[in-house]
């Protein structure tokens, strides 16, 4: 297996107007990494996750995607390089089943060619058969195989996020990018969710970075953090190293929130 990162960020900076939201900003995230991305309100960790994902072009600095560079390429070519990304607000075909939606996602790297969609040639019907059964044995692995035909709204807040994090595996991604995945999730599903993404790091051995809120969870997920504070990253370490370092705590308490580093 190759040494190269799966994503290589370095110096990256975005300016809006006045504002350096993102200033300098390094990551190098290998095959398996589980890394967590943290700080305070308008730390920028959302400027942060939008320039790696294409939705911002740097003002400066560069990002490679297996080796490849991919600075100031839209989202879809960043999908099409290895990079899967979920959103805040989930964001699922409502009102189709759960394998169809994970089937959605394979779509990108399986589809048979327009003409032989078009045309439903043999190669468009080989082409969805394997899909199908590669999205089948997906939602097995992400444990919603009693839910396959059922209506994907239909589901709990929990198990949609499952649904969303199978569709981008779907397009057998390199790296998954999570915004933050507990946003609107109960404990009990915050929970469920730490173990799955865990389980989905390991199994599939795909490199996970996670922007989150919640400290907690980032805590008790990732083996590397890193804290942006003002757009520049302050600490990167373990949670251990991280939970103690005087510029991470000073960060959280200087900005008057009553979350702290070590929650
Ligand atoms: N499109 C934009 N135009 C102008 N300023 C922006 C824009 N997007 C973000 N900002 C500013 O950039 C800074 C970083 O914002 P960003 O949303 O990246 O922080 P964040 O760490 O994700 O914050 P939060 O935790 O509150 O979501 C903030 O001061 C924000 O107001």
């Amino acid at each position: 297996m190759s040494d190269t990162p799966v994503i290589e960020a370095s110096g990256l900076a975005k300016r809006f107007g006045g504002l350096l939201a993102v200033d300098g900003y390094d990551l190098q995230l290998d095959r398996g990494d589980l890394v967590g991305l943290i700080g305070p309100n308008g730390a920028g960790k959302t400027t942060a996750f939008n320039l790696l994902t294409g939705v911002l072009r740097p003002s400066s600095g560069g990002i490679s995607v297996n080796g490849a560079d991919m600075t100031g390429m839209p989202p879809h070519m960043m999908a099409r390089a290895g990079l899967a990304r979920t959103f805040q607000n989930i964001r699922l075909f409502e009102d189709l089943s759960v394998l169809e939606n994970v089937m959605c996602g394979g779509h990108m790297r399986h589809s048979a060619s327009t003409l032989a969609t078009m045309l439903q040639l043999p190669s468009f019907w080989r082409s969805e058969e394997t899909l199908r059964q590669m999205s089948r044995d997906i939602v097995d692995r992400i444990g919603l195989s009693a839910f396959a035909q059922q209506r994907a709204g239909d589901l709990s807040y929990g198990d949609q996020r499952r649904v969303e994090i199978g569709r981008a595996l779907a397009g057998e991604p390199a790296a998954l990018l999570l915004d933050e995945p507990a946003a609107g999730l109960n404990p009990s599903e915050t929970s469920d969710l730490v173990s799955f993404i865990r389980q989905v790091n390991a199994e599939f051995g795909i490199a996970v970075l996670v922007v989150e809120h919640d400290m907690h969870l980032v805590m008790g997920l990732c083996d590397r953090i890193q804290v942006l504070n003002r757009g520049k990253l302050i600490a990167e370490g373990s949670p251990q190293e991280v939970q103690k370092d005087p510029a991470v705590i000073e960060a959280y308490l200087g900005t008057g929130r009553k979350e702290k580093a070590h929650a």
